[in-house]
C-alpha cells in the first residue's frame, strides 16, 4: 500500500497552510493593530482534491427525514463530567425508543464497566425492541474489539462501530504513524471484527466505520480506506455497511462540508451497499446547517444527540434537525409531541440544563416580550381561531401561519400560556393578550392603550416581568377597585316597555349621601345616565361593549364603557353576575375614574 499523494489543496494543520503567506511583509503590516492573533489560524478552504465546480447540493432541498441515529449514550455520555449510571442510561434508552429511534448507539462497552453492564442488562432483560438496532463503539484495538463482542453476546441484532483517526494531525501527533500504517491498523481491525462476527452466529450483525475527523483528512485517503473497508466487509445492498463521516472537530463552513460529502457520495464504490452517514460536531456553531447540507449532498443518515450534548460544543442536535423538517411540512419520523417530557428526561440523564433559547425546546422559545411581536402573535392566533370557526374545525386542523412562531407550540405539547409575557418592552397587544388568555377579558382597543401605558410605568419602575396575576391586579386597581369612589350604585331596578327602559336607582354620590334616582333611556345604560343627571353628572356614553367570562367564580359578565364627562373621555370596566349590573358598573367605574 502506498502513502496517499499530497494534494495541492489539502491542508494538514501541520504542513500546508492555505491561508495568506506569512512571509508577506505587506500583509503582516496590514494586520498590525489587531487585538487578536488571527494569523495563527488557517483560512478555511475546500480540502477537496479538485474544486467541485459541478456540485449539485445547492439545487436540492430536503424532502424527507434522513435515517436518525442517536449517539446520546456514547458520544454524549463520554462528554459528561459525571457519566451516566445505569439508571440514567436506562431512562435515556427508554426515551429514545419511545420517540421512535431505530438506531441507537448504546455505548463503548470496552471502555468502562458501566457501559458493559448496561449493555448486558439490555440484552439479558430483553429490553431491545425488535425494530431497534443497538450500536456499540470500538476503537481499532484487537483486545477492545474482543471485549466489545463479549458485550453483545446473545443480542438479536447489533451494529459494531469501528473508528480510528485518519486525519494528518492525529496520525502524526496521536499515533505517530504514516497514512499507510493507519490504513493497515484500520483494515486489521475490520478483519478482526469480520472474523469475530463469523462466530457470533446468533446475532444479526451490521458494521459501521468512522474515519475520525473526516473533514480534515485528505479526501483521496478517506475514499481509498473507505472502499477498502466496505470491500473487506463485503457490503451489499441487502447487508449495507454504514460509512460515517464525522466532523469530529468542525472546521469549515457548511458548504465546504457539503462539497466533501457530495464528493464522497459520487466517488464511493458500492454506493448502493453503503449507508452514507454524517456525524457533525458544533465547534463553529454550524452543525445543524452542516447536517442539512450534507443530506442535500447525498448523506442518508445523521448521527447526533438530543439538544446537542457532546464533546466540547456538542454533537448536532437531532431535535433541531427533526423539528426543522417538521416546520417545513416534512414528517420528522420522530415523536416530539411532548418536548418537555423529552427535555426533562435528557436533563436528568445528562445532568445538564437545556438552554432557555434552545430551538424548539427552550423555556423561552415560544415567548415574546416585545410589544410588536406580541401584537402580531395575538393577531395571528386570533386569525387562526377565525379560520377554524369559518371552516367549522378545530384550530389544530388549520394550517399554521402565525408571525414570530415557526411552529404551533401545541404541536410539541406546549400551551399558549407563556407565548406572551409582559415587561417594559411590551405593548397593548401583549397586555391584552395575557388578560384575554389568562382571564378571558377582551378589552376594547382604547382601553388597551390606556392600560398598557400604566403597565409600562409599573414594569419600568420595577424593571421586571409582570405575571398575569400582576397584570390583572393593575387592571383591577385602575378600573374595578376604588378606595373612595365618587359614585356608588348601591341598587337598581329596571323595567322595560317597548323601546324604553326605566331605572330606579339608589346611589351614593359626593359627600356620602344616598340618593334615589329615576331615569329612562333606550337601554339600561341610557336610563342610568339619564338618572345620573339628577346628581349633576352630565355623562355621555360613547361606547359600551361586553362579554361573558367564565372563571373560578363561575360564569359572569364583563363590560367596558367609554364615556364623555366634563369635556374628557374616560374608560371604565366592571365584572358582575349579570349583564345589566356589569354595564351599569362599567359606567360607574368610568365616572369614578373621571373624579379620581
Ligand atoms: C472521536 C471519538 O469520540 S472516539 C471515542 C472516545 N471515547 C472515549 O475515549 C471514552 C472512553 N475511553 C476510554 O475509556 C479509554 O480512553 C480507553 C479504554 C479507550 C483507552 O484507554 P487507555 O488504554 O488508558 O489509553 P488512553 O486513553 O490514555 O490513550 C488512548 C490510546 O489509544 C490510542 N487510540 C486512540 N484512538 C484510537 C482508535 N480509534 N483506535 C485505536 N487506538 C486509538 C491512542 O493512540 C492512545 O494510544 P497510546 O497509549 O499507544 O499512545
Ligand atoms: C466516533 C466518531 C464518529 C466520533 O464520535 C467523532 O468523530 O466525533
Amino acid at each position: 500500500m502506498t502513502e496517499a499523494p499530497p494534494s495541492p489543496l489539502v491542508t494538514s494543520r501541520l504542513r500546508t497552510p492555505v491561508g495568506p503567506r506569512r512571509d508577506d511583509q505587506q500583509w503582516w503590516n496590514a494586520q498590525r493593530g489587531s487585538a487578536m492573533p488571527f494569523q495563527r489560524y488557517e483560512r478555511s478552504g475546500s480540502r477537496l482534491p479538485h474544486e467541485l465546480t459541478d456540485r449539485t447540493w445547492p439545487m436540492k432541498s430536503l424532502v424527507r427525514a434522513p435515517l436518525w441515529a442517536s449517539v446520546d449514550l456514547r458520544d454524549g455520555n463520554q462528554a459528561l463530567s459525571s457519566p451516566m449510571d445505569i439508571e440514567r442510561k436506562s431512562r435515556m434508552f427508554d426515551l429514545l425508543v419511545s420517540m421512535g429511534f431505530k438506531d441507537i448507539e448504546v455505548g463503548y462497552p470496552s471502555a468502562s464497566d458501566a457501559d458493559f453492564s448496561f449493555l448486558r442488562m439490555l440484552i439479558e432483560q430483553d429490553r431491545i425492541p425488535d425494530d431497534v438496532t443497538i450500536s456499540v463503539f470500538t476503537p481499532a484495538r484487537p483486545e477492545l474489539i474482543d471485549r466489545t463482542f463479549e458485550a453483545i453476546e446473545g443480542a438479536d441484532r447489533a451494529m459494531v462501530h469501528l473508528c480510528n483517526a485518519t486525519a494528518c494531525l492525529w496520525r502524526e501527533v496521536v499515533f505517530g504513524m504514516s497514512a499507510d500504517d493507519v490504513q493497515r491498523m484500520a483494515l486489521r481491525s475490520a478483519e478482526h471484527i469480520a472474523r469475530r462476527a463469523e462466530s457470533a452466529k446468533r446475532t444479526e450483525l451490521r458494521f459501521e466505520y468512522s474515519p475520525e475527523t473526516f473533514n480534515v483528512t485528505e479526501p483521496e485517503f478517506v475514499l481509498r480506506l473507505s472502499n477498502a473497508i466496505t470491500s473487506l466487509w463485503d457490503a451489499s445492498p441487502d447487508r449495507p455497511v454504514t460509512l460515517n463521516l464525522p466532523t469530529t472537530v468542525e472546521t469549515d463552513s457548511p458548504n465546504v462540508f457539503a462539497d466533501q460529502v457530495e464528493w464522497m457520495h459520487r466517488n464511493l464504490e458500492r454506493r448502493d451497499a453503503v449507508i452514507l452517514s454524517v456525524h457533525p460536531h458544533n465547534d463553529r456553531g454550524t452543525a445543524v446547517a452542516s447536517a442539512e447540507l450534507a443530506v442535500m449532498a447525498g448523506a442518508d443518515r445523521v448521527e447526533g444527540t438530543l439538544f446537542g450534548n457532546g464533546e466540547r460544543t456538542g454533537n448536532v442536535c437531532l431535535a433541531t434537525l427533526a423539528l426543522n423538517l417538521f416546520s417545513q411540512g416534512i414528517d420528522p419520523q420522530l415523536d416530539f409531541s411532548d418536548i418537555d417530557r423529552i427535555r426533562r428526561t435528557v436533563e436528568f440523564a445528562n445532568q445538564l440544563p437545556v438552554h432557555p433559547r434552545h430551538p424548539y425546546a427552550g423555556d423561552l422559545v415560544y415567548t415574546a416580550f416585545s410589544g410588536t411581536h406580541q401584537d402580531a402573535i395575538a393577531k395571528g392566533l386570533a386569525a387562526i381561531e377565525r379560520r377554524a370557526a369559518e371552516a367549522g374545525t378545530a384550530t389544530t386542523e388549520v394550517p399554521w401561519d402565525v408571525p414570530y412562531l415557526p411552529i404551533d407550540p401545541k404541536d410539541v405539547g406546549r400551551t399558549y400560556e407563556s407565548v406572551v409575557r409582559v415587561n417594559s418592552q411590551s405593548g397593548k397587544g401583549g397586555v391584552a393578550h395575557v388578560l384575554k388568555s389568562a382571564y378571558g377579558l377582551d378589552l376594547p382597543r382604547g382601553m388597551r392603550v390606556e392600560l398598557a401605558r400604566q403597565v409600562q410605568q409599573v414594569a419600568d419602575g420595577d424593571g421586571v416581568e409582570l405575571t398575569s396575576r400582576e397584570l390583572r391586579a393593575v387592571f383591577a386597581e385602575m378600573y374595578l377597585d376604588f378606595a373612595r369612589p365618587a359614585l356608588l350604585l348601591k341598587e337598581f331596578q329596571l323595567t322595560s316597555e317597548g323601546d324604553t327602559t326605566d331605572i330606579d336607582a339608589l346611589v351614593v354620590h359626593g359627600e356620602g349621601r344616598e340618593k334615589r334616582l329615576a331615569g329612562s333611556g333606550a337601554d339600561a345604560a341610557g336610563a342610568y345616565v339619564d338618572a345620573l343627571a339628577g346628581t349633576g353628572l352630565a355623562v355621555e356614553i360613547a361606547e359600551i361593549t361586553g362579554h361573558v367570562v367564565s372563571d373560578s367564580l363561575g360564569t359572569r359578565y364583563a363590560a367596558y364603557a367609554q364615556i364623555g364627562l366634563d369635556g374628557a373621555t374616560r374608560y371604565g370596566a366592571a365584572i358582575a353576575g349579570d349583564e345589566a349590573s356589569a354595564r351599569l358598573g362599567a359606567v360607574t367605574s368610568a365616572v369614578n375614574r373621571a373624579h379620581a
